[in-house]
């Protein structure tokens, strides 16, 4: 409850920067210019002095003024405060008369002690908030922490009526109670958002985690150093007096303008300083760690404390100040009358008041002197010394500063952060969320420190080893057995190889990434290759959960592709950005150019699922035996049992026909199926199994030669599925613009239409190629199909594709273009499409897993992008070869100087140079 006021206020106080620091701005400019004469002197002639008098209490109480000087309450002000005795006396140099020479060389000693502590303590919060942030947020907190209340303070000690000797007392209480962490985490909190309104709420979040605790020290700091000015201690009652003072400034300034100014710098930093590198720092610093955790709560048993001590305190001071105002009010006024009375205005006029301020500041007395030398010290000590990390590594991005920090020695360095003394609210919680963030790093760091001590140990016997891999004991098992012992095992073969071999190691030590980095040296031994030669070949940092039993066996890493995009694509109205895996320079630069020229109008298409096929290879004993069964499989009612059976092996595949080819005394089934979302080689054969054993029944005399018989047919070129299609046929289409064509490929449709004629289909003809009737398509196909996790040997069929042009017929001058692909074997669910870099692939263009209402239009869109794909490789690489860029374009995007490097010319042959051929 108490919580969600603060947030209100702080809400508001972001959300309406400029009129909280205008009022509070007005106020504090109200304060400086009151006339505190007028004030006072009405406040006599009312004869209600008590009142002004008590509210000036603070500042200054006498700075000067001696104990024991009371002086009575309805006293004129101004009557007191022409006493010269009255002034206060600084410094060892000076000579003090009266009454204050009796206390001063204490009040000396005591106000420098107390001044080099609040300068040495300020210097330590500055280090500890250092080492803990970024230094930017700690200049913003620092700065305007100190800037404010250092203003805000002197307007209430001028609307009091005190001098300037009074304002340099409570400056020092004010280092002193100032707390630079809270102004801190508030500052970190507000510039890790990323949007004026996540600025806004941010601090909202800040207010309501630390108002309610920071309120209550508040309550408790007044009250308690409030006690002080109860004491009848003249200089005590006056040095509290400005503690209490410093302390309500402190929390003013905290609750209002602070979180106002830090709102606006989301606002200024937009048209100026670029603030991301400041926002990434803030993100990830400690201190915010410690105020975004949501269970950050103020520790309830030290609340309650407070709160005994609130109340206890709140006692003290009513039983002191009513119930005994009448007995002592000599006392207590004592503490409050003078301060008001010693100060405020006086006869001297402006000029000399300015005069003697600059006099005063400008005096060099001995505490002057130490405190000057205690803080040019530590500034030399801060800038030269502890200030190691110069600021353009702070400005560095953090990535780069990350790299250069190893995991193992971050949480170090985080560890011998030394937490600041002043830091009462979350240091508990900082250790234990600190700890709760590394929790998910401990484990494999801790395999890592538990690997590393086995590691030292010598081998143990084979059996031993062997034992101790299959005891559950608590201790045992693979962890308790060193990479080394790992080897001996799968190396000494018998017993020890059938517990551990070595296809299986990653199932057996239950850990992927290391059964994968032994499986390495080991090949890497039995190759005679030097381990460093793997080195190139990644494996780290894999997710091999998801290749385990799926995707691959006896891994030994994986290999990076470099993935580009081609696009925008659009595609019957929609947009593609089409992730392309390849290592052919120019490719993706020339499907995005068929992209950028196809989209003008926008390809169209159409799709059919044909469905997988799996075609077994069966033989019967006799012709007549292999015809009686191709009848009865044809007729319609056992079609629809041989149909029941293979539907049953899948909640997706369904059995949609079945066509016979007969050879002799052998029959090709060829079952073909619907298969939803995967392209289903897996579950087609799986029903293509069942069915066979259907057919089985009624033939018990048919032998099953092959599950596949090559019919289907799968991986290889054939004219069955160019002819009857597979997977999914697609026909895109599209007319591009003479212009277009001019000013995107640089080339007409008649030069590419003649070009189309004579290479795509003349030449492919001569070729005898079946399928083959187009430029590249098998190009784009792969490099789709790795980027989306298809099975990459399916390119062979699926790069069927007749590519077709016209000059279109209604101007004769733009281009009139087809692609056909009659066998697409995509799917967006099983196989490779799971992996995390292949889904993220098929996310990018919609189309990741299962279609979540219609099972089978995620792998037909994805079918139909493949194809105008492919169609934008084909127009992009028939213009360059009209206009004789291939081996330029390629001499440019496929011949790297790193790759192919000159110095390696054992022959000595000089070669001509594109522009030479051209
Ligand atoms: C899978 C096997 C090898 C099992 O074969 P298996 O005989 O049951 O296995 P085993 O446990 O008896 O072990 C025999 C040996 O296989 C190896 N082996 C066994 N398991 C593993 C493993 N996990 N990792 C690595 N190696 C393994 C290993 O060398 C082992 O010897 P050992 O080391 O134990 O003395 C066998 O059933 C097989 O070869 N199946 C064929 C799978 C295949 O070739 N798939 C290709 C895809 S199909 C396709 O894409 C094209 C298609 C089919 O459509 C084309 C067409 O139309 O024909
Ligand atoms: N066996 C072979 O002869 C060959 C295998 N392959 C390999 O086969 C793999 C691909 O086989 P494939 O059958 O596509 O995939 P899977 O073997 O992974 O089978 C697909 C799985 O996804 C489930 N599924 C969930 N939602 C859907 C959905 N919306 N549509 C379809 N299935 C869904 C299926 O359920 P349910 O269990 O109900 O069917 C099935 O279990 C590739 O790795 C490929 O390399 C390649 C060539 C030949």
């Amino acid at each position: 409850m108490i919580g969600r006021l603060f947030r209100a206020h702080g809400e508001f106080c972001a959300s309406h920067p400029w009129e909280v620091i205008v009022a509070l701005l007005t106020i504090t400019a109200c304060m400086l210019t009151v006339d505190k004469n007028n004030t006072l002197d009405t406040s006599s002639g009312l004869g209600t002095a008590t009142a002004t008098a008590t509210g000036a209490a603070a500042a200054a109480a006498a700075a000067g003024a001696a104990p024991g000087t009371a002086i009575p309450m309805d006293m004129p002000a101004s009557a007191s405060a022409t006493s010269s005795r009255h002034r206060p006396c600084h410094g060892w140099s000076q000579s003090c008369d009266g009454l204050e020479a009796e206390y001063n060389a204490a009040d000396v000693i005591l106000m420098t002690v107390l001044r080099c502590t609040a300068v040495l303590y300020c210097y330590y919060q500055f280090c500890s908030l250092n080492r803990m942030g970024s230094k930017y947020v700690l200049g913003i907190a620092g700065l305007f922490t100190f800037f404010s209340s250092f203003i805000f303070t002197t307007a209430i000690i001028k609307f009091l009526g005190s001098d300037i000797s009074d304002l340099k007392d409570a400056l020092f209480f004010l280092l002193l109670v100032i707390d630079l962490s809270n102004s801190g985490r508030l500052a970190q909190l507000a510039l890790s958002g990323n949007n004026q309104a996540e600025v806004t709420q941010n601090i909202a979040r800040g207010l309501e985690l630390l108002g309610p605790a920071i309120t209550l020290d508040t309550i408790v700091e007044v009250l308690l150093v409030g006690v002080g000015t109860l004491s009848g201690v003249q200089r005590l009652e006056v040095l509290c007096m400005f503690a209490v003072l410093s302390v309500l400034v402190n929390y003013v300034v905290f609750m209002t303008f602070y979180p106002a100014c830090l709102s606006l710098i989301y606002d200024l930093s937009r048209t100026g300083v670029d603030m991301s590198v400041v926002r990434e720092k803030a993100k990830g610093s400690l201190l915010l760690k410690s105020l975004t955790e949501e269970e950050q709560k103020a520790n309830p048993v030290l609340q309650r404390v407070k709160l005994i001590m609130t109340t206890g305190l709140m006692i003290v001071h009513i039983y002191s100040r009513v119930v005994f105002s009448s007995s002592d009010y000599d006392a207590v006024d004592k503490t409050l009358s003078p301060t008001l009375n010693l100060n405020v205005s006086n006869n001297r006029t402006e000029s000399g008041e300015i005069t003697d301020i600059i006099i005063k500041w400008l005096t060099m007395s001995a505490d002057h002197i130490v405190i000057s030398i205690v803080l040019i010290a530590l500034v030399i000590k801060f800038i030269c010394f502890d200030n190691r990390d110069p600021l353009p590594d702070q400005l560095r991005p953090a990535s780069t500063v990350e790299t250069q920090t190893t995991p193992m020695e971050e949480p170090k360095s985080e560890a011998a952060t030394p937490l600041p003394v002043r830091a009462p609210l979350f240091t508990i919680e900082e250790q234990s969320s600190a700890n709760a963030s590394t929790q998910t790093e401990l484990l494999p760091q801790m395999r890592q420190r538990l690997a590393s001590q086995v590691s030292h140990r010598p081998v143990r016997p084979v059996q031993e080893c062997l034992d101790i891999l299959n005891s559950t004991e608590e201790g045992n098992g693979p962890s308790a057995l060193s990479d080394d012992e790992i080897i001996a095992m799968v190396q000494a073969g018998g017993q020890a190889a059938v517990h551990c071999p070595l296809y299986k190691i990653e199932s057996v030590l239950d850990d992927l990434e290391r059964g994968v980095r032994i499986r390495r040296r080991i090949i890497a031994g039995r190759a005679k290759l030097a381990t460093e030669r793997l080195d190139m070949l990644p494996y780290q940092h894999f997710d091999y959960r998801r290749v385990l039993n799926a995707c691959c066996e006896n891994v030994l890493g994986y290999v990076p592709i470099p993935v580009g995009y081609a696009g925008p694509l659009i595609l019957d109205g929609e947009s593609y950005y089409v992730p392309m895996a390849t290592t052919e320079g120019a490719l993706v630069a020339s499907t995005n150019r068929g992209c950028k020229a196809l989209s003008v109008t926008g390809v169209r298409s159409v799709v059919e699922d044909v469905g997988m096929t799996r075609a077994p290879c069966v033989r019967f004993p006799s012709v007549a035996r292999a015809s009686e069964a191709k009848l009865w499989i044809e007729e319609e009612t056992n079609y629809k049992l041989i149909k029941l059976e293979f539907d049953s092996t899948s909640r997706f595949g369904r059995l949609k026909d079945c066509h016979i080819a007969m050879d002799g005394p052998q029959l090709y089934i060829r079952f073909v199926a619907l298969t939803g979302d995967a392209m289903g080689m897996n579950m087609v054969s799986k029903g293509a199994e069942m069915a066979l054993r259907r057919i089985k029944r009624q033939f018990p005399d048919m032998q099953i030669i092959s599950l596949s018989g090559n019919f289907c047919c799968d991986k290889k070129p054939a004219a069955i599925n160019w002819i009857k299609g597979r997977g999914k046929r697609v026909v895109t289409e599209c007319t591009i613009s003479a212009a277009t064509l001019r000013s995107v490929l640089k080339t007409d449709a008649k030069t590419l239409v003649e070009c189309n004629k004579l290479k795509n289909m003349g030449g492919s003809a001569m070729a005898g190629s079946i399928g083959g009737n187009n430029a590249h398509a098998a190009n784009m196909v792969t490099a789709v199909f790795l980027a989306t996790g298809q099975d990459p040997a399916q390119n062979v069929t699926s790069s069927n594709c007749s590519t077709a042009m016209e000059c279109w017929v209604e101007n004769n001058e733009d281009l009139y273009m087809t692609c056909t692909m009659p066998s697409l074997e995509v799917g967006t669910v099983g196989g490779g499409t799971g992996l995390p870099g292949q889904s993220a692939c098929l996310e990018m263009l919609g189309v990741r897993g299962a279609h979540p209402t219609h099972p089978g239009d995620n792998a037909k869109k994805l079918a139909q992008i493949v194809c105008a794909t492919v169609m934008a490789g084909e127009l992009s690489l028939m213009a360059a070869l009209v206009n004789s860029d291939l081996v330029k374009s390629h001499m440019r995007h496929n011949r790297s100087s790193i790759a192919v490097s000159s110095a390696n010319n054992p022959l000595n042959v000089t070669v001509s140079s594109c522009s030479t051929i051209s």
